[in-house]
């Protein structure tokens, strides 16, 4: 661990040597260097610069992050200083005013909403209180794949597995599955992409009222939909709750906290938070975005590459075969015991970290670290995607999908505590639903690999199975997943 030395901390104005970094235009600065796929044109530029490396986003000044021993520094040696986020128009317009976890900024309103998520839908008994219907769940997905398979039909294991997570999030979050109702699922998705974009208007302000992306403009019309959907289903709770007062048992994550409204957030902390409306629509907001299209990702990215490896995907289906049998689905329960899931999981996570640059942080005061000056409201950027493929970190065959560079299980763990794989990010702003996020992933893919034998469709070569990402502030498939299963249980 490196510690702080004493003079690290600089004077508002000293200035100081930046980190050193490509030379900005004029106006957009660096911005035209991230390209498209921003993780890959930064982990070029990091090539050059190294690991600590400024930039100049527009106005803003941002530091990119691209190695272990540097993403430790900014995340657990200096994390309160970077625990911040930046005020983007993204959550202004599709977040309530940055109201929800994600985007506030560092300080008690936040500390007191993760708190709150925390103990009200992410803590470890309330996910283990609702694997029954994880169980049932995934067990109505198995039947309607086994008709495919009966069928010998191609499937959209894309489509599949992302209403499966998303139906499975409402239950938790919403009670009931109103997702098709609503069509949740698509504005969550154009929501996320438009978070994950560089918006100019977010980094040169004396453009935005151009809006030039127009991205401005699509926010405005994602925010107000998603607001009609969040007022409509809270109505519905509302009105739930006045038909069968008292004799209501099942309390999902929105009655809950419409049962805190007016009150405050956190009445053991000196800063009263009153909860309203607002508050409660931007945070259940969070919880859908961000339970939505993560699981979802990982998943189809880890049988992208088990289709692309039979090798390990025979390793993993022995694995399964041994630990559960082939008369029985796999059970929350046997999940320990799968050590070849972890180390694919992992190694899955390693090549694509759902999130490639994490969520943006920004740093709260001014501070030099290894003798770079990084002025306060600086953008921090870690890019895990390029730590993930360095092979200075994980050797020369970085490109290959090799679950067994993990066979000794607990050097490498995935929550936060090993610089070189952070796909859940570190620190104080670390992914709060990381227990619930994980479960979901090893369930779902234990059971469509146990249950099934996956085959491409006829004509794709394992070799030419398109990997193309799409940049967002979830990366998934550009593509979607398609293949071809065929059941492998006893009857
Ligand atoms: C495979 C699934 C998931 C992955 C890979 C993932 C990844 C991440 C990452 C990288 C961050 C940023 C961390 C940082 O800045 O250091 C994050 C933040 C966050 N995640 Fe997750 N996540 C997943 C699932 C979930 C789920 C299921 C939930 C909740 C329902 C959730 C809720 C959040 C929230 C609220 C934040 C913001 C925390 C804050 O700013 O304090 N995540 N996640």
């Amino acid at each position: 661990t490196i510690l702080p030395r004493a003079d690290q901390k600089a004077s508002k104005n000293s200035g100081g040597k930046l980190p050193p970094g490509p030379r900005p235009l004029p106006i957009i600065g660096n911005l035209h260097q991230l390209t498209s796929l921003p993780h890959r044109g930064l982990q070029s530029l990091a090539k050059k610069y190294g690991p600590i490396m400024s930039l100049r986003l527009g106005q803003v000044p941002a530091v990119v992050v691209s190695s272990p021993e540097a993403a430790e520094l900014f995340l657990k040696t200096y994390d309160t200083v970077f625990a911040s986020r930046p005020r983007v128009q993204a959550s202004e317009y599709m977040s309530y005013g940055s109201k929800g976890m994600a985007f506030s900024e560092y300080g008690p309103y936040w500390r007191n909403v993760r708190k709150l998520c925390i103990l009200q839908l992410l803590s470890a008994s309330k996910i283990e209180s609702f694997a029954a219907m994880r169980r049932s769940e995934v067990g109505e997905l198995v039947k309607s794949l086994r008709r495919s398979a009966a069928a010998r039909e191609v499937v959209d294991v894309s489509r599949k597995v992302g209403e499966l997570i998303a139906d499975m999030a409402c239950v938790m979050i919403l009670g009931v599955d109103l997702e098709d109702k609503y069509h949740l699922k698509e504005l969550v998705h154009v929501g996320l992409c438009l978070t994950g974009n560089f918006n100019l208007a977010d980094y040169v302000p004396f453009l935005a009222p151009l809006d030039l992306q127009g991205y401005t403009r699509r926010m405005k019309k994602v925010g107000k939909d998603l607001d009609k959907v969040l007022e409509k289903i809270i109505m519905e709770h509302e009105q739930r709750a006045r038909e069968q007062q008292g004799r209501y048992d099942h309390k999902d994550f929105v009655d809950v906290l419409l049962s805190l409204m007016n009150q405050p957030m956190n009445p053991q902390d000196q800063h009263i938070y009153i909860i309203d409306r607002t508050n409660i629509k931007a945070i259940v907001l969070d919880m859908v975005v961000a339970a939505f299209d993560t699981s979802a990702a990982a998943i189809q990215w880890t049988l992208s590459e088990l289709l692309k490896s039979p090798r390990v995907m025979k390793n993993l289906q022995e694995e399964l075969e041994r630990v559960i049998g082939m008369d029985r689905l796999v059970e929350e329960k046997d999940l320990e015991k799968l050590d070849y899931l972890d180390m694919v999981v992992k190694e899955s996570f390693r090549l694509h970290p759902v999130a490639p640059l994490l969520v943006p942080r920004e740093s709260i005061e001014d501070v030099t670290i290894e003798g770079h000056f990084i002025v306060k409201k600086s953008r921090i950027i870690v890019n895990t995607w390029t730590i993930g493929r360095d092979p200075n970190v994980w050797s020369e065959n970085v490109e290959e999908f090799y679950p067994e560079r993990f066979i000794d299980n607990n050097v490498v763990d995935l929550r936060g505590h090993d610089f070189r794989l952070l796909p859940f990010g570190s620190g104080r702003r670390g992914c709060p639903g990381i227990s619930l996020g994980l479960v979901n992933t090893r369930f779902v893919l234990a059971q469509l690999v146990h249950c099934f034998s996956w085959e491409l469709p006829s004509g794709v070569e394992t070799k030419d199975l398109d990997m193309t990402e799409m940049f967002g502030l979830s990366m998934g498939r550009a593509n979607h997943l398609l293949a071809k299963p065929t059941y492998r249980l006893l009857d």
